[in-house]
């Protein structure tokens, strides 16, 4: 990448958990000025910073410039990037977020899973430059202020509803001194929906399955039927909705996850965390497209409708609705 890097650039981070902390500590490394809203973490980050263990990138102490409670109580004038990495989960208010922080310029970054989860950001700026990016990481944080790098760490983003911008390629070769690949991409709805086919399979999978790993997803011929069925039908919403994928790629994502270590899906990790999951946006959104579209899709009504059900167990159990602990 031959652009150059905004080192100069002011970046807020809302939501610096794992994946929050540790691209905030590699645009750090590159000379940005990044600062955090902490909730749960703040006395602890801002006495001691984040402790990021990585056997690829070398472990690191990341002492954000600023440590705050909310986005309002950042200071200097506005972030050149406002990072959003919270969960996309019901109840948190990403706008209301948002809000407090951001200047006429500031370019909006969402480091999220899910499919369809610009447009309530896009509409509530509408003047704003929006980036939305998908992480390709394992990363999750261990103990208050700790967070662990496990593997990989490519993000691939591109400007929504579509195209890249100069700050977009800008962003990119800050994260690259940084340490980790950017791709960038023209279509990052298309990008999404890529990412779906694996996230909208795997991840219900692996909570139903009681979380279940990879390698006991993909273990017997019943799984991988399983999940390559899952995954034409994703295939099929994407393409009704505009955003046609490779036909080889389900093959290609089933092997290379066979290929892979196996691994527990972030939303295993929430449930065996009993934490909220990411069900709406990762499959409910594809669910919903899928009948907005006219697409047959038994098997992911299914996922879904047995992820509501575990979901309304988990809530039972906790004592009231969404009081799963975030
Ligand atoms: N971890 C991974 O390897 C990957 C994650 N992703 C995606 O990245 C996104 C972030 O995930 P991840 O970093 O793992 O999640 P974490 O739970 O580790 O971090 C989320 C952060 O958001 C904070 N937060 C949530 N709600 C609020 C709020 N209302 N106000 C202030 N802070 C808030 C949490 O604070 P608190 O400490 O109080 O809970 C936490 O610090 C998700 O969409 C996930 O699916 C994508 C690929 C890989
Ligand atoms: C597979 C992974 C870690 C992305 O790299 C992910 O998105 C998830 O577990 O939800």
């Amino acid at each position: 990448m031959n652009t150059i890097p905004d080192s100069k650039a002011r970046v807020l981070i809302l939501g610096a958990g794992a994946i929050g902390s540790f691209y905030g500590s590699l645009l750090d490394a590159a000379g940005a000025d990044v600062s955090v809203v902490c909730r749960s973490e703040y006395d602890i980050v801002s006495n001691s910073g984040f402790s990021i263990t990585s056997r690829k990138l070398g472990d690191r102490v990341f002492h954000p410039a600023q440590t705050l409670r909310s986005a309002s109580d950042y200071r200097g004038g506005a972030p050149d990037y406002l990072v959003v990495s919270v969960k996309v989960v019901e109840g948190t208010d990403r706008a209301a977020l948002i809000r407090p922080a951001l200047g006429p310029d500031t370019v909006i970054v969402l480091i999220e899973n899910g499919v369809e989860i610009e447009a309530e950001i896009a509409e509530a700026f509408p003047g704003h430059e929006l980036i939305s990016a998908l992480a390709f990481v394992q990363v999750a944080r261990t103990a208050p202020g700790k967070v662990a790098h496990y593997a990989y760490g490519d993000l691939t983003f591109g400007n929504y509803p579509s195209g890249v911008s100069e700050r977009a390629r800008r962003f990119a070769a800050l994260l690259e001194a940084g340490g980790i690949r950017c791709t960038l991409t023209e279509k990052v709805s298309t990008a999404r929906w890529h990412k779906c086919m694996w996230n909208g399979v795997f991840n219900p999978i692996s909570v139903l399955g009681n979380a279940l790993d990879t390698g006991h997803i993909l273990g017997g011929a019943e799984g991988e039927a399983l999940v390559r069925s899952a995954m034409q039908e994703v295939a099929a919403v994407a393409a009704a909705a505009g955003h046609p994928l490779p036909e080889q790629l389900a093959g290609q994502l089933v092997e290379g996850t066979r290929k892979a270590p196996p691994y527990k899906t972030s939303m295993a990790l929430d449930y065996e965390n009993r934490r909220p999951m990411e069900t709406e946006v990762i499959l409910g959104n594809a669910v919903r497209a899928g009948r907005r579209e006219g697409v047959a899709i038994p098997v992911l009504e299914s996922l879904y409708a047995l992820m509501k059900m575990v979901e309304r167990k988990l809530e039972s159990e906790a004592g009231s609705p969404g009081a799963v602990s975030p």
